[in-house]
């Protein structure tokens, strides 16, 4: 339950980059959209300007009820054309919107997949979580709503001032009166809004993250009775969130008023000189009635742009959040060759986890392909992460981990896994059936050789199972305990058919009796790989064909278990306090 280390934030340069590829890969769409966006602010200047022709001639008293019934049918016709064209505009805006967020998503997913374990450990669960749900529904809202709603909006207010300006360059000129306080106003906003969303974001995820650590362990806080410290610090996360929020309806407040003042004092201001220019005669009446609706008409579109400033500056700071993942990704399958053999070395390999706090520190070892290596010291020494390494889950600080000549942490995925896989004690049930959790490993295999991995890591009751291979598991299926879990993982290591498997106390979570059962079935399954066996029970490293002895982050010894014993050094003490003295 300490302070989380927030995942990245991708900076505006990257934001813009990403977003001109979003624009760029669906090239004619956008084409079309601004062309039909165009079209339709184009056709709504229409009835305003036939209106003012009305008027015109009335006033003039040229109008007939034929002319005023022709022109009224023109107003109609114009009117149900724009009603067509904005629909479409609409409608591809939306497409596109919906294919952009699916690229996002798409992006996102395949970010966070790839992040590594610790990464997302440090930054916590609900940093990652607020991510994939609060911040993917902004960037939706602002795909979805935004496009096809800001370009049309943009382009109608260009076209109503230019309306305006066309018909009478003076009253053209009094509606831009509008324009230097709404330059401002968006200027302050813009430069305020986008840290302020990001902090809002920032203390969304956090607040999640406190409420999720409180769920997660609520056993704990009821043992020691911390109900009233963890109501104290979700309080303290919520009164960031709330500060958070009122600094954004700030903002937003200032902005709306101030757009939507700037524009109506225009409004106004055309009319009252409109009119007495009329007055003077120096422009038609008509003209004063066409330019007066065009300033009227710009209230919807400047509404919904201000609407959407707001609401875009929410969807770039989430979509920042999104984005800015990749940052923390460990780039895999840089390897160009392929390894030669199945040779693994280490050299010199240091690794921390946490910046100044070395957990291995020079570590050198050579597996021999095919050999079983029991890897054994006290709990922290650095065991677990040796493995890590030697899997290519986690890549050294500095030194090397090579597989026939090439780093293991280089490797893609699917080349990893033909090679080295590790298997620890915590194994995850995926929802789906049995035969979906086992073909993660090999998909193509059929199912005799489904069945015969279970077999292999002696897990028999999956023959029994109702619905055999199809039987779903987890989340929502048959709960299947630790001990079963791990034999499915151990059947996945079983078809994913790997020289190198690296075990982590693997059989531990199940009982003395299964274990050894799995423990002898595994060995059978796993004749002629290399084996390195991280373990607590000595009697593994009794039966492997060397030991190597890891303390401090160093391995401190390496040999066979005799020598070792005969050495007289800290395996043999280690061994003597496990079997009693005498005995080898
Ligand atoms: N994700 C992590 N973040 C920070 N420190 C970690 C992390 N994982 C392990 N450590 C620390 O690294 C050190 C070595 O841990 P490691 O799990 O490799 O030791 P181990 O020998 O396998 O121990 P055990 O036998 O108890 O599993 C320990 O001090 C541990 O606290």
């Amino acid at each position: 339950m300490s302070t989380a280390e927030s995942l990245p934030v991708a900076d505006r340069a990257t934001l813009f980059r990403d977003l001109r590829a979003l624009l760029r890969e669906d090239r004619r769409r956008v084409l079309v959209l601004v062309l039909l966006a165009c079209l339709t602010s184009a056709v709504a200047l229409a009835g305003p300007y036939l209106l003012g022709v009305v008027v015109d001639r009335l006033e003039a008293g040229t109008a007939t009820v034929a002319t005023v019934d022709r022109i009224a049918l023109l107003v109609l016709v114009a009117a149900l054309v724009q009603l067509v064209f904005a629909r479409f505009t609409q409608l591809c805006a939306a497409r596109f919107g919906e294919w952009a967020l699916r690229r996002v998503r798409e992006d996102f997913v395949h970010d966070a997949l790839a992040l590594p374990a610790r990464t997302v450990e440090r930054a916590g669960a609900g940093d990652l979580t607020t991510r994939a749900s609060t911040d993917v529904g902004n960037v939706g809202t602002t795909l979805r709503g935004a496009l096809p709603d800001v370009l049309p909006a943009f382009l109608q207010v260009v076209f109503l001032l230019g309306g305006v300006f066309w018909l009478s360059p003076m009253l053209g000129t009094l509606a831009l009166v509008a324009l230097p306080p709404l330059a401002l106003v968006t200027r302050w906003y813009l430069r305020r809004s986008h840290p302020a969303y990001l902090e809002e974001g920032r203390a969304t995820s956090t607040s999640v993250a406190e409420v999720t650590a409180t769920a997660e362990g609520g056993r704990t806080v009821e043992a020691f009775g911390l109900a009233g410290q963890r109501i104290e610090r979700t309080d303290a996360r919520a009164g960031e969130l709330h500060t958070a929020r009122m600094r954004t309806l700030r903002l937003r407040t200032v902005f709306y008023l101030t757009a939507d003042a700037a524009f109506a004092l225009a409004g106004v201001l055309v009319l009252l000189v409109g009119g007495l220019a009329f007055l003077q005669g120096s422009v038609s009446l008509g003209v004063v009635v066409t330019c007066a609706l065009y300033m009227t008409q710009l209230d919807d579109p400047v509404g919904r742009l201000t609407f959407w400033t707001e609401q875009v500056q929410r969807g770039a700071a989430s979509f920042a959040r999104l984005r800015g993942v990749s940052a923390a990704v460990e780039p895999r399958g840089a390897a160009l060759e392929e390894p030669d053999g199945d040779r693994i070395e280490v050299r010199g390999a240091r690794f921390s986890y946490l910046p100044g706090r070395e957990v291995l520190r020079g570590v050198d070892l050579t597996l021999r392909p095919g050999e079983r290596l029991a890897v054994v010291g006290p709990s922290g020494a650095g065991k677990t992460t040796l493995g890590l390494l030697l899997s290519g889950v986690e890549r050294p600080s500095s030194g090397s981990v090579r597989v026939g000549g090439v780093p293991v942490a280089d490797l893609a995925p699917e080349q990893l896994r033909e090679r080295v896989v590790m298997v620890s004690q915590e194994q995850h049930v995926f929802a789906g059936s049995v035969r979906d959790n086992l073909a993660l490993a090999a998909p193509s295999a059929d199912d005799a050789c489904l069945l015969a991995a279970l077999t292999a890591v002696g897990a028999d009751w999956a023959r029994a199972l109702p619905e055999g291979l199809d039987t779903a598991v987890g989340s929502g299926g048959l709960d299947l305990d630790p001990a079963r879990a791990q034999q499915l993982a151990l059947a996945r290591v079983v078809l994913a058919d790997p020289h190198t498997v690296v075990l982590d106390e693997a059989t531990s979570s199940l009982d003395p009796s299964t274990a050894r059962r799995t423990e002898r079935a595994l060995a059978g399954a796993l004749a002629g790989r290399t084996v390195v066996a991280i373990a607590h029970r000595l009697h593994t490293a009794h039966d492997a064909d060397r030991v190597a002895v890891v303390e401090d982050g160093l391995v401190t010894e390496l040999g066979t278990h005799a020598d070792l014993v005969a050495a007289g050094g800290p395996y043999a003490a280690l061994w003597r306090s496990w079997h009693g003295p005498g005995d080898t």
